[in-house]
């Protein structure tokens, strides 16, 4: 399992709202009161909300599917069902949210606080009591609760961290960063210990940052050698860079300033790290000599404005220095920065004519409507319930579903579609479509009620 992750796949479900109630008043020895079926929950919501103690999407790896709770169904003696809980999924900020399926970006989480809800739960259906009207007495249905959104969605980090550490492989920058925080990534003598980034959390009195150890770079990376381009894609998603230089390295041919310049030039023929900040760090002094030559080529790297910091990873000196240093630059890049503004609350644009709807003629036989609320009703109405049938229908009408059929030339005995076409409701259509030409029997008379 990779120790970093920018980048995850994240299946999100809120939940259901819960069924309404059918059901009648009764007391001892009286006989059968009002309808008093309680109303189903409200299914919760997936909101997701910038964290400033998150730092990785690591948790959405390990878990990628999450789900708020199910509304609870409406009871007896007007007892509504509860609402299901939500779920707050705690994001970095900088997080960019996009659609799975079609790449869209849909929203750049960013600032403390800012929510998404990304996915609606389901509204609870109506219980019979609130179903109730003059004309319908003693209704003997309830409606069904509508199921929660349900979607994919690829969540991104737009920036890696606050400090990215370069190097050539076997410098110490997986050594530097386990010194330095709590992560423990993998550390060897060989070169590419590290082929996925690792990311440490570094404390420096009031500044807390990150820092990523990337994968070790060798000449030619530009061009996409080694870990390459890979590597340089983190390096690009940070605000500054340290270089970590091996200097007891016994290879042929390497030297601490020839190992920057090399790094350097890779980094250059990259692009776009212009303008990072870029800080000197040379490691491993513990060893015999490697201490000398640090000292000796200190002066190199002053004399070009970088700031040096001798150390070692493994005895843990000149650390110190080297943490309140990198803490003091992230204060001041983070000071420099535009104050990023909370986005408050977003809520997922639905696709809404919240009134209107539409109805298509696909050919003479068959015809088509589409539409918010026909299409909500649908998925409300318990279909084995001749009576809820009957309100649907009469919802239709009112609605003026009835009269655009007639204008768009339906037919008695035309189907009708209500709905996408692979997964509508179809009907045959009665030009009154009133509820007796649906259902069998007067209304509120339903002998299953009770
Ligand atoms: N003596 C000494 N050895 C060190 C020091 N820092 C790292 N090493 C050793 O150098 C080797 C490489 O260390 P890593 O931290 O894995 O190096 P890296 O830069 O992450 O290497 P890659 O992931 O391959 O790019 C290991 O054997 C470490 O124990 C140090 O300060 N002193
Ligand atoms: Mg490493």
């Amino acid at each position: 399992m990779p120790d970093f992750v920018d980048q995850v796949i994240l299946h999100v479900r809120a939940g259901d709202g819960g069924n309404g109630c059918a059901s009648v008043h009764r007391e001892k020895f009286k006989p059968l009161g009002g309808p008093d079926g309680g109303n189903g929950g409200r299914g919760g919501d997936v909101i997701l909300e910038v964290d400033p103690n998150t730092a990785t999407l690591l948790d959405y790896h390990r878990r990628p599917h999450r789900k708020a709770e199910n509304g609870k169904q409406g009871q007896g003696s007007n007892r509504d069902g509860a609402n299901g809980g939500d779920v707050v999924l705690p994001v970095p900020n900088g997080t960019v949210v996009k659609d799975a399926e079609t790449g869209e970006v849909l929203v750049d989480l960013v600032g403390a606080g800012t929510r998404y809800v990304i996915a609606k739960g389901g509204h609870g259906g109506l219980g019979n009591a609130a179903l109730a009207s003059t004309k319908r007495k003693a209704p003997g249905f309830a409606l069904l609760g509508e199921p929660g959104d349900g979607l994919d969605v690829m969540l991104e980090l737009k920036s890696v961290a606050d400090v990215a550490l370069v190097g050539f492989p076997s410098a110490g920058k997986s050594s530097l960063i386990a010194a330095l925080s709590a992560a423990r990534p993998k550390i060897a003598d060989y070169p590419f210990t590290t082929l996925i980034p690792n990311l440490g959390v570094v404390t420096a009195g009031d500044t807390v940052f990150t820092v990523a150890d990337v994968p070790g770079l060798i000449p030619g990376a530009s061009q996409g050698k080694g870990l390459g381009h890979e590597f340089l894609r983190h390096v690009e998603r940070c605000d500054m860079l340290v270089h970590v230089i091996d200097c007891a390295t016994m290879e042929p041919g390497r030297d601490p300033v020839t190992d920057f310049e090399v790094i350097e030039a890779e980094l250059q023929a990259y692009g776009k790290l212009e303008g990072r900040p870029r800080m000197v760090v040379l490691n491993k002094a513990d060893v015999p000599d490697a201490q000398e030559l640090a000292e000796l080529v200190r002066p190199e790297f002053e004399e070009r404005g970088l700031q040096v910091f001798t150390i070692s990873a493994a005895t843990h000196a000149g650390l110190r220095e080297l943490t309140y240093a990198m803490g003091e630059w992230v204060a001041a890049a983070r000071a420099a920065k535009p104050v990023e503004e909370p986005t408050r609350l977003v809520i997922r644009p639905r696709q809404l004519g919240e009134s209107g709807f539409t109805v298509r003629k696909v050919n003479d036989n068959l015809f088509q409507v589409t539409g918010e609320k026909p299409e909500r009703w649908i998925r409300q109405t318990d279909f084995t319930n001749d009576e809820a049938v009957g309100y649907l229908a009469d919802r239709l009408e009112r609605l003026g579903v009835e009269e655009e059929l007639v204008k768009a030339g339906a037919t008695a005995g035309a189907e009708v579609v209500i709905g996408s076409m692979e997964d509508g409701y179809i009907f045959d259509w009665q030009p009154t479509l009133s509820a007796e030409s649906v259902h069998q029997g007067p209304r509120g008379t339903d002998s299953r009620l009770g």
